[in-house]
């Protein structure tokens, strides 16, 4: 079933009240993503801020619209950091996002994930194969990076988002946002996303951002940002010669979003 006309302004009411509100995001991220995601959330119109010690993460987290949570270049010092900021957005009422990067990779990720998973966050964004192992199966994730359709991980989505009373995005070639009871379908963006590193990372941070502005609409929320990803990566494309040049275009398409863009990437219905 196409949604599109709902979901088309439901994305663009969002991201017109992202830019207006300009929510605050905390973010606790890798080495790697850290300048590409602020600068993706100033594109998009939201203000980030990367606080990690443990010292100060809580006590900003409680200031924060949302937190985004990434384990993508993990330390036992920087757990300490994720879980104090958890505990002040928690106190606070402030929403939170987890990106469990290559969380299957290693016994001291497993760890570190099982112990973020058990803080309950709100919404999970993550690729197919970091879905399916959330999930308990078995993926086909090299590092970074997934080797799992998105369409195989459409019932570990589901079960994760149940089993955790959150919501679901995983991504890849399409999107799929699900709360375990309904799911919806992203299509759009470009094959270069995954040449330029940390895109998902970012896009984890602009969905915390998303949830920061829309309380109580997680799942429009996850729509919302995989939407605005893909119509921006579709539209980057048309300037783009590689991976180089797609990144600076990414962010100017993110900047320049029209309605009409997100039209060019249908959401639908699974059923
Ligand atoms: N082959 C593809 N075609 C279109 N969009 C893609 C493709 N691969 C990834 N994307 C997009 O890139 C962004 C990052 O997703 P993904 O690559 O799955 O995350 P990660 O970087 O965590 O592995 C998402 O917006 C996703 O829709
Ligand atoms: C390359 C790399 N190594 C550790 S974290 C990281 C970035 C991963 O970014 P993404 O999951 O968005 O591709
Ligand atoms: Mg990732």
């Amino acid at each position: 079933m196409s949604l599109q006309n709902t979901q088309l302004n439901d994305s663009w009411t969002l991201y017109q009240r992202l830019r207006e509100q300009t929510p605050l995001v905390q973010c606790i991220t890798n080495y790697v993503a850290m300048n590409m995601t602020a600068n993706v959330l100033l594109a998009a119109g939201a203000s980030p801020a990367m606080v990690h010690c443990a010292e100060e993460s809580g006590e900003f987290a409680a200031l924060a619209s949302a937190l985004s949570i990434n384990m993508g270049t993990p330390s036992p010092q920087w757990a300490e950091g994720m879980y104090a900021a958890i505990a002040g957005a928690q106190a606070a009422g402030v929403p939170w996002v987890l990106d469990p990067v290559a969380h299957a990779a290693t016994g001291f990720r497993r760890q570190l994930v099982t112990a973020l998973l058990a803080r309950r966050p709100t919404a999970i964004r993550g690729n197919a194969s970091e879905i399916i192992a959330l999930a308990g199966a078995s993926g086909q994730g090299r590092g970074m990076d997934s080797g799992d359709s998105v369409e195989s991980a459409g019932e570990a989505a589901r079960q994760l988002a149940r089993a955790q009373g959150c919501v679901v995005l995983v991504t890849g070639e399409v999107d799929l946002a699900t709360d375990g009871q309904r799911s919806l379908r992203i299509e759009g963006g470009s094959a270069l996303m995954p040449q330029v590193t940390a895109m998902g990372c970012a896009l984890s941070a602009l969905l915390a951002g998303f949830i920061g502005v829309a309380p109580g609409q997680t799942l429009a929320a996850a729509v919302a940002a995989a939407q605005v990803f893909a119509a921006a990566g579709l539209k980057a494309e048309q300037h783009a010669q590689g991976p180089g040049s797609f990144l600076p275009a990414f962010l100017d398409a993110l900047h320049l979003l029209q309605p009409s863009d997100l039209q060019r990437c249908p959401v639908s219905e699974q059923l």
